[in-house]
């Protein structure tokens, strides 16, 4: 393939302008505007022609050599480079800068922007109901400096991370669309979207981090923000700040604050939690069933995004919570929500405009858009003046109208402007006079040309005789071939046609200069005009933001107060002991997707009952009843109602849950090890205030191996831990553990066999469950009737073994559980008659070398 020749004094004057610009994006795919095209050369132009499926040419020779050449067209280049950063590349766009008829040589051309995935603000290539977020961070030992920018709001957080494990729950929550790190720094796993950017290490100093945001937030030093004791963060916060004013060739006028996120201000949820609740993707990695599918009744795309923010970090704050609160119960009051909800309808997502305002990109129709915006705000002040919530007046001062905006945008804009400025027509008549008068000049010209043609056409008796214009020859007098030798002397002939000759005269010229020289005019006006407004508009920025941040919360509050009428949730009670008491909750997802009508059941956790052992069939519904406890319980911390007749939700801190996984391969762990991981994690972290949700741990290994540590856990989260715990399992013997500690407690659920047929109750009851039903469900889920009948047969033949072998279940009364004692010898009891066992027991370890235990075991491995 072609290289870039080194010398460059071979090069043409034009590819030697490119070479310069090419030097100073070596990463980036360079778009080289010429004319009505965007080019790419050497290898970028065979990059983009296998990327974007385009034709790959050759433009003449450079330095002696051919010059691979692709090219896109101006009018629909959006789309190609759409389809670029969404597959994570970066493209600079270099644009003609200088006047193509004062040049000498090239034409000057300038990097005008730099799309990347983490930075864009153009509403083609962003989705309207998430947030694309640019993401910095900075490892030192075991603790990250994170922050994260939303380009297209301008919101702009930091915070500080401790362990691996926090910063993997963090970035799975962000799932930033681009990540930049120190070039020395591994990269963390992520997600295949995630671009990762290596950066040079010195972007991360913090001293030059300090000075720029500083600059940024033209503020002295950051203690107004609260972020003084993030050092790391701010480290990478400087970095990230670099690179975006990098991308955009701009101060970043629409970020104005930085704000810290604490991780104890929040529910914290790590990331297979996140991924087991399908908040708002699900395990398969898809929007469809999450809570946030279910829960986006949003009129407005921000709201979409604020109530997505919402459920990605729950609050500990009861007062932000209780006040959320009141506002959704106001608004449910009377239906005043639909009203709401029907006056945002019309709003767009002025958050984004806002941003391209401030970025210098935006278009005629975000102008619309805003104005349109402005236009409701009386009618918002008017249904949020008489509700009695502290939340809705704050919103409600933010929403106060603005007279001056609407006033100058409705002069301003015409109704229904074109897409971009390019062409005019964009700044309604009326509102400046000398764009008018320029304007009335071009008007005037049909009727000029009429009338010409009409005294033309008398004049010389020639009946073909038209006058017309075209963009390459201007204007013109047509006479057909027959005609054309009548014409008068002082017409100068200006193109032959097939049919037809045309001519100009001084009269036409004259028209034509001034008719010509005022459209460029009015164009150059109309440009500068609405440049000047979006000016004005930007420095009125932060009046402006604050509105768009009211109307995005606004939207969500209405949102929750739709959920809670549509769904017919209520208002929890939300309580500052360790606790979760609900009555006939439901899962609000299954409930919505099932035909058949959900089954509410009740639950209590509180400091008599902090562990539910919860058994039952496969498909009889643990899973979903631990799940809706951890949905009620988040929905509560985001200041939602819940799906159940009553709730007490006390102050949770974390919500952990250990569910069904599958094989980490690409990060080597086996299932069974993938859970002890998260088992582990448990363990380690969880704190009386936490929800622990663990569903059948321990079957990822042989029956002994996982009943003991499924055992071993449980009692050590209800003894030591004393976190609010919910343990599904299919291990019977665990049922035992209620009745060794008093704070564990059996609840079951439930099916009876019907004509044949299995039937699953789905309601939770006291106890536990009597029996399991796994090979009716495998029959049920088409499991062939030979296999079945064979399963039945060995099923008989498992429960009449003797109780000197090691039997399938350990009855209750047999399970060993002094808790205090050691749990696999325990376990191992009814088995201890088992030669193997004796002979276990007079090996002696320390003096055997592993291979030779290894070989111990395979030998009675074989004998099994
Ligand atoms: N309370 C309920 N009311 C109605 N249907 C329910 C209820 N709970 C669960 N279901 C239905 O039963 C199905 C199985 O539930 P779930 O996955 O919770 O069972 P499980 O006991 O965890 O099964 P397994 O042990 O096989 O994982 C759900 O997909 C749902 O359709």
């Amino acid at each position: 393939m072609s290289q870039i020749s080194p010398s460059k004094k071979q090069h043409t004057p034009m590819m030697q302008q490119y070479l310069r610009i090419k030097r100073e994006h070596p990463n980036d795919l360079v778009f080289y505007r010429m004319g009505d095209f965007y080019e790419l050369f050497y290898n970028d132009a065979v990059e983009a022609a296998r990327l974007l499926d385009i034709t790959l040419t050759q433009r003449g020779q450079s330095a002696g050599e051919p010059i691979p050449m692709a090219g896109i067209p101006y009018h629909s280049a959006e789309g190609y480079v759409a389809r670029l950063v969404r597959q994570g590349h970066t493209v600079a766009i270099a644009e003609q800068i200088g006047d193509p008829n004062a040049a000498k040589g090239p034409v000057e051309r300038k990097v005008v922007r730099v799309l990347t995935p983490g930075t864009l603000s153009d509403e083609a290539f962003l989705n309207d109901r998430q947030e694309s977020l640019l993401v910095a961070m900075l490892p030192a030992d075991d603790r990250y400096g994170l922050a994260a920018l939303d380009m297209a709001s301008g919101r702009f957080t930091v915070q500080a991370l401790d362990g691996l494990e926090a910063l993997t729950a963090e970035l799975e929550r962000l799932r930033p669309s681009e990540l930049l790190l120190p070039e020395d720094a591994p990269a963390p796993e992520l997600g295949t979207q995630t671009a990762i950017r290596h950066q040079p290490v010195w972007l991360f100093d913090l001293d030059s981090a300090m000075e720029r945001l500083t600059t940024q937030m033209g503020t002295r030093d950051l203690t107004g923000f609260g972020v003084q004791d993030m050092p790391l963060a701010l480290q990478a916060a400087g970095c990230l700040l670099t690179y975006a004013a990098d991308t955009q060739k701009s101060t970043l006028p629409h970020i104005r604050s930085i704000v810290p996120e604490r991780h104890d201000d929040s529910v914290i949820l790590d990331a297979a939690s996140r991924r087991n609740l399908e908040i708002d993707v699900n395990v398969r990695g898809e929007e469809v069933h999450t809570l946030f599918q279910l829960m986006d009744h949003c009129a407005t795309s921000m709201g979409s995004r604020q109530l997505r923010r919402w459920l990605g970090r729950p609050l500990r704050d009861r007062q932000e919570l209780r006040q959320r609160q009141h506002a959704v119960a106001t608004l449910v009051d009377d239906f005043v929500f639909e009203q709401v909800k029907a006056t945002l309808k019309p709003i767009g997502d002025i958050e984004r405009v806002l941003s391209r305002i401030a970025l210098g990109s935006a278009r005629p129709r975000d102008l619309v858009r805003l104005r349109d915006a402005m236009t409701q705000l009386p009618a918002l002040q008017e249904h949020l003046t008489p509700l009695d919530a502290p939340r809705l007046q704050a919103l409600k001062d933010d929403l106060h109208e603005q007279p001056h905006w609407t006033d100058v945008l409705n002069r301003a804009v015409i109704d229904n402007p074109p897409v971009v400025i390019r062409d005019g027509g964009v700044i309604a008549p009326g509102f400046d006079e000398e764009l008018d008068e320029l304007r009335g000049i071009d008007d005037n010209a049909g009727e000029f040309l009429i009338r010409l043609e009409e005294q033309e056409r008398e004049r010389t008796g020639l009946s073909t005789l038209k006058v017309g214009y075209n963009r390459v020859h201007g204007y013109y007098i047509e006479i057909s071939k027959a005609q054309a030798r009548e014409a008068p002397d002082e017409y100068i002939r200006r193109q032959t046609l097939k049919n037809a000759e045309r001519f100009i005269t001084p009269e036409l010229k004259e028209f034509e200069d001034k008719a010509l020289s005022a459209k460029s005019r009015a164009l150059a006006r109309e440009k500068f005009l609405y440049d000047a407004l979006v000016r004005e508009l930007a420095e009125d920025l932060p009046n402006l933001q604050t509105m768009a941040r009211a109307l995005a919360e606004l939207d969500a509050l209405v949102c929750l107060a739709d959920c809670a009428d549509r769904y017919n949730w209520t208002a929890p009670e939300l309580t500052d002991e360790a606790e979760l008491i609900i009555e006939e909750g439901r899962h609000p997802v299954v409930e919505a997707v099932s035909d058949s009508p959900f089954v509410p059941n009740d639950l209590t956790l509180d400091n008599q009952a902090t562990t539910l052992v919860i058994t039952g069939p496969n498909m009889g519904g643990k899973s979903t009843f631990m799940r809706q406890a951890a949905v009620i319980a988040l929905l509560g911390h985001i200041g939602s109602f819940v799906p159940a007749t009553r709730a007490r939700i006390g102050s949770i801190d974390r919500i952990f849950t250990r569910m069904g996984s599958s094989d980490d391969i690409a990060g080597g762990r086996s299932t069974f090890m993938v859970e002890m991981t998260e088992t582990a994690n448990i363990l380690h972290n969880a704190t009386p205030n936490s929800l622990v949700i663990m569903d059948e741990v321990g079957r990822g290994t042989s029956t002994f191996d996982g009943l003991s540590l499924a055992w071993a856990a449980a009692s050590h989260l209800v003894r030591q831990t004393r976190a609010l715990t919910l343990f599904a399992t299919h291990y019977f013997e665990m049922t035992a553990l209620p009745e060794h500690l008093g704070n564990a407690h059996n609840l079951h659920l439930d099916a009876t066999e019907h004509d044949d047929k299995l039937v699953f109750l789905h309601r939770v009851q006291p106890g536990p469950a009597s029996q399991s039903f796994g090979i009716q469900v495998a029959k049920l889920a088409g499991v062939p009737d030979g296999v079945i009948d064979a399963a039945r047969r060995k099923l008989d033949e498992l429960e009449q073994v003797p109780a000197s072998q090691p039997s399938r279940t350990v009855s209750v009364q047999e399970a060993p559980p002094e808790p205090s004692g050691p749990m696999q010898a325990d376990l191992f009891a009814p088995a201890s008659q088992h030669p193997m066992v004796d002979e276990l027991a007079d090996l002696d370890l320390d003096r055997m070398t592993p291979l030779e235990a290894l070989q111990w075991l395979y030998h009675h491995k074989k004998t099994l």
